[in-house]
């Protein structure tokens, strides 16, 4: 089962990034109260790190317990660790340098020079994802979290975004990689973006999300966004099959909603 998208709209980059981190901060908070722990997947490029910026950036922060927070990463890129290309190294600059998080829930992708090829990376990652769901759902003995037996922990809330080709995390359009159905995480070689090798979540395993939140701003992505929520294939538009177990919400400005369908825009109450 998945959740059918809602898209909200913005007026301009700035906002939006504050807006969705004043949205995640309120949303980890609340998982916190619920279940002990909240369970994160970031996202790389412009969105994924501007949202981590803005929540450095919020005094709001403090009301979450980061050391009860799980964080994962939607894709990576397979060059050197530490490297200023990789995902995790911008998300430790914009954020996880500065949390009081628990190492041991902070799970990077692994590396090039750490392992010969990305699918070896990415069968590494797999079997931590595999290791992390055993775990959960051997602690999990309350009846108030749903039961998760399988290859995945439960990801609270997984965050994209999409780049102007309509791929999100590392699936490109017509590549192998979006066609996959069996694996929860794949190398990605030749990607068409820059650096060419890649880990990456497939789509099965980002549509086990709770919710999915797609972090999109920019002219260049109006197509992009307009195509994947006026119902387009994933394999042409990989953002058209994200989408959440109970929630696949879009949070996007005004340049990038400049095509989507008027029927799911929200309309703002008339100002006084
Ligand atoms: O390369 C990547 O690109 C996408 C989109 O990035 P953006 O800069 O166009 O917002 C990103 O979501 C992904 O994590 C990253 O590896």
């Amino acid at each position: 089962m998945s959740a059918d998208p809602r898209v909200s709209i913005h007026p301009d980059s700035s906002v939006l990034v504050a807006a969705i981190a004043a949205r995640l901060i309120t949303k980890l908070v609340d998982t916190q109260d619920r279940y002990g722990e909240a369970t994160i997947v970031l996202t790389g490029g412009s969105m994924g790190i501007g949202t981590l910026e803005a929540v450095a950036a919020s005094p709001a922060r403090l009301a979450v317990n980061w050391s009860k927070v799980n964080i994962w990463w939607g894709d990576e890129r397979f060059v050197e660790a530490g490297s200023a290309e990789r995902n995790t190294t911008q998300a430790d600059r914009a954020l996880l340098d500065h949390l009081p998080l628990d190492p041991a829930r902070v799970h990077r992708p692994g590396a090039a020079g750490e392992f010969a090829t990305s699918d070896d990376a990415a069968a590494d990652y797999a079997r931590e994802l595999a290791d992390a769901a055993a775990q959960e759902h051997e602690r999990d003995t309350s009846d108030t979290r749903p039961e998760r037996p399988g290859r995945l922990p439960r990801f609270d809330v997984l965050l994209l975004g999409v780049g102007p080709d309509a791929h999100v995390a590392s699936l490109f359009p017509e590549m192998a990689g979006i066609r996959e159905t069996e694996r929860t995480v794949i190398g990605v070689e030749q990607a068409p973006k820059p650096p060419p090798s890649r880990i990456s979540l497939t789509l099965p395993a980002i549509k086990s999300a709770e919710e999915v939140w797609m972090l999109v701003a920019g002219e260049d992505k109006a197509g992009a966004v307009g195509l994947a929520l006026a119902g387009a294939g994933p394999v042409h538009v990989p953002a058209a099959g994200a989408r959440g177990r109970s929630r696949t919400l879009w949070l996007i400005d005004a340049a990038a909603a400049a095509r989507v369908p008027q029927d799911l825009v929200r309309k703002e109450p008339a100002s006084a």
